[in-house]
Order: C-alpha cells, then sequence, then structure tokens
C-alpha cells in the first residue's frame, strides 16, 4: 500500500506546473545528438504524448545534423560547417530535405503515434510554414575594414512563421517541424533547427522554449555546468570562447525567443531519460535556463 500511496504522492508533485502549463504552448527542440538511443526515443515520445494528454499545446522542431552527416558520407559528399552552419549547395540542400523532412521527421511521428499521441509531420514548406531569406555570414576580420560576406549556399534563416496553421493543428494533434523553409521565389533552404525552434516560440509567444541537445547544458571553461545564464552575459561567452560550434546558434536561439516574449529558454541534456518531465514538473529543473 505504501508503495501506491508513494505513486500518489509523486503524480500529485506535478499538479502545480500542470495547472501553471495547460492550455500554454511549449516549443521542444528536439537535437540530432539526442536522437541516437532507441530506449531514449520512446520515453521522449512518451514525455510528449503526457505533455498533450494534460493540455499543454507542444510544438516539436527537430535537428538530424548527425543523421544528414551519416547520409553525405554514404555518398561520399564532403560537408563542413561556417558559425555552426552547415554549407549547403543544391546537391548538398536535396540531401538534407531527404532525410530531415523525409526519415528523421516521419519516425519522431511515428514513435509519439505509437504511445498513443496524434502527432502530424510538417516541414517549412507545408502550408507555407516558415518563410525563409538566405543567411548572408560577415566575416570578422579585424584587418579588413568592409567585412568580407561569405555565402554559405542554400542556407536560411527563419522571416516569418505562419502561425494559424500551427494554432489549427495544435487543437487536436501534435506538431512535428522539419527545419526546411522556402524564400518568396519557392527558393528551399537549410535552416539551423535550434533557430527555427526559436522562431516558432516567438511567433507563437510560447511559455517556454525548451532544447534537447548532447550536454548537461552550456558548461564553463572548466565544464561545469552553467544552470542560469542571463541575455546580457551572452556576448562575453562567446567572446571569451567558452561557447562554440553547434553552441553559438543554440544560445542566439534562446536570446532572440527570450527578448521576443518567451519567458524562459532551456538547453537541457536529452541524454538523460525523461529529461523534458524533469525540466517542466520539477522545481530545480535541468540543465541551462537562459532568462532576461
Ligand atoms: N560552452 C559549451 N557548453 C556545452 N557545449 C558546448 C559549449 N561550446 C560548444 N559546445 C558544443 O556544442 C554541442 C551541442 O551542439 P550541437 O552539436 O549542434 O547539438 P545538437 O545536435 O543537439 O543541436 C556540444 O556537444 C558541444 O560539443
Ligand atoms: C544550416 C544547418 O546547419 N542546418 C542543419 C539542420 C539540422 C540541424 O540543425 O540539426 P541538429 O539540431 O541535430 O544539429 C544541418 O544541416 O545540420
Amino acid at each position: 500500500m505504501e508503495k501506491l500511496i508513494e505513486k500518489a504522492n509523486i503524480l500529485i508533485e506535478a499538479l502545480p506546473y500542470i495547472r501553471k502549463f495547460a492550455g500554454k504552448t511549449i516549443v521542444i527542440k528536439y537535437g540530432g545528438h539526442a536522437m541516437v538511443d532507441e530506449k531514449l526515443k520512446s520515453c521522449f515520445a512518451q514525455d510528449i504524448t503526457l505533455l498533450k494528454f494534460v493540455g499543454i499545446n507542444v510544438v516539436i522542431v527537430h535537428g538530424g545534423g548527425p543523421q544528414i552527416g551519416e547520409m553525405l558520407k554514404k555518398l561520399h559528399i564532403d560537408s563542413k560547417f561556417v558559425s555552426g552552419m552547415r554549407v549547403t549547395d543544391k546537391e548538398t540542400m536535396n540531401i538534407v530535405e531527404m532525410v530531415l523532412a523525409g526519415s528523421v521527421n516521419k519516425e519522431i511521428v511515428k514513435l509519439i503515434n505509437k504511445h498513443g499521441g496524434k502527432a502530424i509531420g510538417l516541414s517549412g514548406k507545408d502550408g507555407n510554414l516558415i518563410k525563409a531569406k538566405k543567411l548572408l555570414i560577415k566575416k570578422n576580420d579585424k584587418f579588413i575594414k568592409t567585412p568580407e560576406i561569405i555565402d554559405i549556399g542554400h542556407v536560411g534563416l527563419v522571416e516569418e512563421v505562419n502561425t494559424s496553421v500551427l494554432e489549427n493543428i495544435t487543437k487536436n494533434f501534435i506538431p512535428v517541424i522539419a527545419p526546411v523553409g522556402v524564400d518568396e521565389n519557392f527558393e528551399t533552404y537549410n535552416i539551423n533547427a535550434d533557430l527555427v525552434a526559436s522562431s516558432v516560440a516567438k511567433f507563437l509567444k510560447a511559455e517556454k522554449l525548451i532544447l534537447l541537445t548532447d550536454v548537461q547544458g552550456v558548461l564553463d571553461k572548466n565544464k561545469k555546468l552553467i544552470s542560469t545564464i542571463k541575455i546580457s552575459e551572452i556576448e562575453e561567452l562567446k567572446n571569451n570562447g567558452t561557447l562554440t560550434g553547434g553552441m553559438i546558434p543554440k544560445i542566439d536561439a534562446c536570446k532572440d525567443a527570450v527578448e521576443n516574449g518567451v519567458s524562459k529558454a532551456h538547453i537541457i541534456d536529452g541524454r538523460i531519460t525523461h529529461s523534458v518531465l524533469l525540466e517542466l514538473f520539477t522545481d530545480s529543473g535541468i540543465g541551462t535556463q537562459v532568462i532576461k
């Protein structure tokens, strides 16, 4: 009997959080590196289904960097990154779209459906969901007066998110979004999934943005977890080399969301079983929170 009461107590502990988040929108980015283990994937799908059943409007944006990398390797196509973004020529764009909007998207949809959720897979092309614009990176070289512009191909930024599509879908379904967008000329763009997630959160005026990745959160130079980052501290963390590679678009995504009406953004460890529930339904949460 005691064990049963303990179970009831655990359920009741979640009550304040369920009350707080029911009816609110939470955008969760499921990173490619957090998608490697079958058990973890299944737990993630269970967490998402549970959130939906307790009345939270949950929206998933997924990545798939490692999965794209694997496919490009099989096809003997070289891939390189500039500022955490994959250089994407036309041929690479085709593969990126095939992997993201095809296999990766459908696998997440299948897993959620298997656990009783009702997921619908979309790319930014469906219902004109993501309007993109081409990304041009400025090369910061202090010896060059006019900054050089680097063109990395079909890499985009989000200009606009068609929220009405998502608002309709979330009434009954869980949208699962692949980070591919189109511009006004219907050119296709590969967009970093963290940036898509933050734009979706910002346009939907979401309560929270949660980014799942393969590290504890943001680590300092001694590899210790930084549990809270204020947006005013981000520039320094970039300049002193604490944040590098894939963490740069991630932190930029959090900053953009928090500056534009999302109350908190979190970078959490997707390698922990039920990490989403632990973040949402416990006092301390896990990982790094980014706040204003
Ligand atoms: N300060 C930092 N703290 C934690 N991770 C960092 C930091 N700076 C760079 N990284 C790197 O960022 C990676 C996460 O970004 P990324 O590989 O793009 O993940 P995902 O596929 O989940 O989006 C980590 O695995 C780590 O190698
Ligand atoms: C422009 C750019 O870099 N796009 C990413 C899109 C996938 C992604 O962001 O996946 P993760 O979240 O798993 O890293 C890429 O091609 O890898």
